[in-house]
């Protein structure tokens, strides 16, 4: 069966330029144009050139991409021609393989938005595709269509034809306001195929109501042949169609992928969860752990029965193989686990053990006892590791605290300048060697870390690249005698992440466990050798 090429079209940099809170700098938008240029997207529509200074730039330089480089902009402005409007100059002056316009086709908008007659409106958007058709590619992204083909079908459907005989390549029917559901599209589409071929016809569905994957592959069905979309969804208020989720399931499930092409190859799609947080890096957000497909979480196991299965073959409780989209299989460890999970941690970290040995469930027992208590050691993998490890053959005492102080006073600097100051002395023996270190921080926890860190006697070179890159204090009951729970993020220069915890009622105590807990964690990484003497 021969299969029909399905285009996707990516408005990462224009629409998802319009996400809340997000700014793309110019060296973003080459970043982000490469990625996707590799991953085999279509068309990439890099932004609109002459409504801001990046967007210009960006469209001043030539990128040499596979992909269409998309320019995007409004029909021209009402009671002007098209060659003297400077905005649409702008758009077609830029260097672009297509060139995308917005025009409205909802009766609404045009009197109310645009203020201009039904006739004039249809009169701009052929001015306005005459315009670009000399200059490459022409699209026209219809906005508001659905909301417009339900309030007057004729019009919305007027303004499709006027684009598409016009000669515009793709007429795009927007889901503006994004209230459309699945069922309405794909019955809405079907109609507009039978007045414009589905072969020019694309889809930009928006995410209000939690459906624009859904509405995207509902067009499909109903003829479309362009899909636009972004990566992780950004887009204007609740986001667009997401194409990191789009783009697996229509390489991914049968009903898709035996039907359609689509220009990203497998070795693409295995690259999928590095670009969806390549572009978070970018962004400077955190990925979204739940992301279907590329999420950290997306090929979790956390109940013991999934786990138990799961060991026994992994299509038990996975839809796809996590490799197909370059994720990676995790089985957590915490009060939901079984024995499974443990068995698959301990493999994971590299500690052999006899799955029949009576020690795995004692450690079971003891992280369900402990999580009981406070501990959370799902998202605390070196915590659990030294854990298992010291139940099941031992960890090494590479230093012993003898004595802690620290103390926070409030007093005039030098400047006369009122400051609060904390100052810590430990005292930690080390292979028989007795040692005292005292630091001053910015905050109890800090000092405690600056003094304990400070010498380590002969281990002292294993902790030198060490670094604490994140403190999150969780109180987990209420009032000052509350317990609490501290988990400490650390890395080192070989840019390993770990997380430890420590749980007490004093806060100063709990720190003092993750922080001794990291340390440990380290010294044992970096192959650092027992001491000669027990400390
Ligand atoms: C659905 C979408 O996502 S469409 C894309 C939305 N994206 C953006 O708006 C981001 C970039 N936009 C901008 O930088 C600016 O809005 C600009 C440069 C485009 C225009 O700025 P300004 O000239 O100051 O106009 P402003 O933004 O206030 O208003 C838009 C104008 O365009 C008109 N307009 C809107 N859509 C269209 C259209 N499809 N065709 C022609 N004119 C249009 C509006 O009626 C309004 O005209 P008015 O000023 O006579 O009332
Ligand atoms: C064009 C566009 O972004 C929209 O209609 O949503």
């Amino acid at each position: 069966m021969t299969r029909e090429r399905l285009y996707l079209f990516d408005t990462t940099l224009r629409d998802g330029a319009q996400t809340a809170g997000i700014s793309f700098s110019l060296d973003d938008k080459v970043a982000v144009a490469r990625m996707l240029d590799a991953l085999g997207i279509d068309y990439i529509e890099g932004g609109y050139p002459g409504a801001n200074p990046t967007d210009s730039a960006f469209f001043a330089t030539d990128h040499a991409l596979k992909a269409k480089m998309t320019a995007f902009g409004m029909t021209k402005r009402a009671g002007r021609s098209a060659a003297n409007d400077p905005g649409l100059k702008a758009v077609l002056d830029a260097r672009a393989d297509a060139y995308c316009f917005v025009a409205k086709s909802w009766d609404y908008h045009v009197e109310v938005a645009l203020g201009i007659s039904l006739v004039e409106n249809l009169d701009t958007i052929r001015e306005t595709v005459r315009s670009a058709r000399v200059k490459g590619e022409a699209l026209v992204d219809c906005e508001h269509f659905f909301d417009g083909y339900k309030a007057n079908p004729d019009y919305a459907l007027s303004c499709v034809q006027a684009a598409y005989e016009e000669g515009a390549r793709w007429v795009v029917l927007c889901d503006t306001n994004g209230g459309t559901l699945p069922e309405e599209v794909e019955a809405i589409v079907a109609e507009v195929v039978r007045h414009v071929p589905g072969s020019h016809l694309g889809i930009h569905p928006h995410n209000d109501t939690g459906q624009a994957v859904a509405n995207a592959l509902a067009a499909v069905r109903a003829g479309a042949r362009q899909i636009q979309g972004t990566l992780n969804g950004l887009g204007e208020r609740c986001g667009n169609a997401d194409l990191v989720s789009l783009i697996p399931t229509l390489k991914l499930k049968p009903a898709y992928a035996q039907a359609f092409d689509i220009g990203v190859s497998d070795e693409g799609l295995r690259q999928l969860t590095q670009i969806s947080r390549t572009l978070d890096a970018i962004l400077n957000r955190q990925p979204n752990r739940h992301a279907p497909y590329v999420g950290a979480n997306a090929f979790a196991h956390k109940g013991g029965i999934h786990a138990s299965a799961v060991a026994k073959d992994p299509r038990t409780y996975e839809h796809v193989a996590p490799e197909a989209v370059g994720n990676a299989r995790k089985l957590l460890v915490s009060d939901q686990a079984g024995r499974s999970n443990v068995l698959a941690e301990l493999k994971r970290v590299g500690i052999e053990v006899d799955p029949k040995d009576p020690r795995v469930m004692r450690l079971l027992e003891e992280v369900k006892e402990r999580e009981a208590n406070g501990w959370a050691f799902e998202g605390a993998e070196a915590s659990f590791e030294l854990l298992a490890r010291r139940m099941l053959g031992g960890v090494p005492r590479f230093f012993d605290v003898l004595s802690f102080r620290v103390g926070v006073e409030r007093r005039h600097n030098a400047l006369g300048e009122l400051a609060t100051v904390s100052e810590a002395v430990v005292k930690v023996a080390v292979d028989g060697e007795v040692l005292m270190s005292v630091a001053e921080g910015n905050g109890p926890v800090n000092a405690l870390d600056l003094a304990l860190r400070k010498d380590l006697g002969k281990y002292q070179p294993y902790i030198d690249d060490l670094r604490l890159t994140d403190f999150r204090v969780r109180i987990l009951d209420g009032g000052t005698g509350a317990v609490t729970s501290v988990a400490l993020e650390s890395t080192d220069s070989a840019g390993e992440v770990w997380t430890t915890l420590g749980v007490s009622s004093n806060i100063i105590d709990a720190s003092f466990q993750a922080l001794e807990d990291s340390i440990t964690y380290k010294f044992l990484k970096a192959g650092a050798p027992a001491p000669r003497q027990s400390a």
